[in-house]
């Protein structure tokens, strides 16, 4: 079973506006509330392509009753840890530029985190756990090391879409499968990438490091994939960016759908990208039905 962990849940409160004008009232033009957070993304995503996972995490109060309901009503099993204080609202204003006021969500007592441990250490050799998303501000940065330390020995696959400090303390535990986008790479290695042929030598570097495949996204200008045995670029398809927020999350649920269907990598990576390209062009997550539209126009290269 796919196992996704979000810390930090969260609504997505949506809203389309002509401008935004600060310090002047401003009405929306249309507004949506849907539930968030990135491993929560990548569970809704997979259930889109057809594969089932258990969404876990904290949630509290009436804004993370929300969030399991929304969840279980598109057929998401869910398996929440339910804390004191009120799952957060993250506002997403879509006007000439997006702009996201991600909230800090509730604090996780040292109880809570103790419940967590309980479930991932009940996870088997089958099973793959994805990481996704930051660490609450108030809670102990070295938590995801800690959930990769307990996959480790029992057995269990990770997945890791998190920023470049958390990274580097998960690669010694040989996540399957790692996505930094071109920033988060280039902060990791101290230098500037922009396209693919400037990612791959790095991309490379965090296999040596410990990931067993790893895929950097480039925005629209392209993605990597590297593991031990192959090196790939792949173009991203051309249409009109709508809302690239879920866009990476949408490329791991496309890679670990894949993959679990055909065993290939190349596939994987390929499926991988029309799902980021999906969800760029929608308002919202992609679909599968929009994201194997793409596919033909994802060209993968050997490198
Ligand atoms: N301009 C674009 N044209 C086509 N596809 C795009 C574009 N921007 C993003 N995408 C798709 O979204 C994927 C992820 O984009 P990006 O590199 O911005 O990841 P990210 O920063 O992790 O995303 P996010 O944090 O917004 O979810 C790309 O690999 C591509 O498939
Ligand atoms: O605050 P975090 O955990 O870094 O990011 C949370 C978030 O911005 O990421 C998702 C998109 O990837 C959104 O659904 C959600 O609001």
């Amino acid at each position: 079973m796919i196992y996704t962990l979000t810390l930090n849940p969260s609504i997505d409160y949506i809203v389309a506006l002509d401008k935004v004008e600060l310090g002047a009232l401003n009405r929306t033009k249309k507004e949506a509330k849907i539930p968030g957070g990135k491993g929560i993304n990548v569970s809704l995503l997979l259930r889109s392509m057809g594969v089932d996972s258990i969404a876990t995490g904290f949630i509290g109060g009436f804004t993370g009753r929300f969030v399991k309901d929304a969840l279980e009503a598109k057929g998401v099993k869910t398996s929440f840890i339910e804390v004191d204080g009120e799952t957060r609202i993250n506002v997403k204003m879509k006007a000439e530029e997006e702009t996201e006021i991600n909230g800090q969500g509730p604090a996780i007592s040292a109880d809570d985190l103790d419940v967590l441990k309980g479930k991932i250490a009940e996870l088997r050799s089958g099973d793959t756990l994805v990481l996704a998303g930051s660490i609450p501000s108030r809670m102990d940065k070295n938590i995801y090391k800690e959930l990769i330390r307990i996959c480790s020995e029992n057995g269990t696959e990770v997945v890791v879409d998190a920023e470049g400090d958390l990274l580097k303390t998960v690669l010694p535990y040989r996540p399957f499968l790692i996505k930094p986008n071109h920033h988060e790479l280039g902060q990791f290695f101290g230098v500037d990438i922009h396209m693919p042929d400037e990612a791959l030598p790095f991309a490379k570097k965090l296999v040596e490091l410990g990931a067993k495949n790893v895929i950097v996204s480039l925005a629209g200008e392209g993605a990597v994939f590297v593991n031990e045995t192959m090196a790939l670029s792949a173009t991203v398809p051309k249409g009109e960016v709508r809302s690239s927020i879920g866009a990476g999350d949408s490329m791991v649920a496309g890679f670990l759908a894949k993959y679990l269907e055909t065993g290939s990598e190349k596939e994987a990576f390929r499926y991988s990208v029309a799902a980021g390209s999906a969800t760029a062009f929608s308002i919202g997550l992609g679909t599968k039905e929009k994201t194997e539209e793409l596919l033909e126009e994802v060209e993968v290269t050997e490198r």
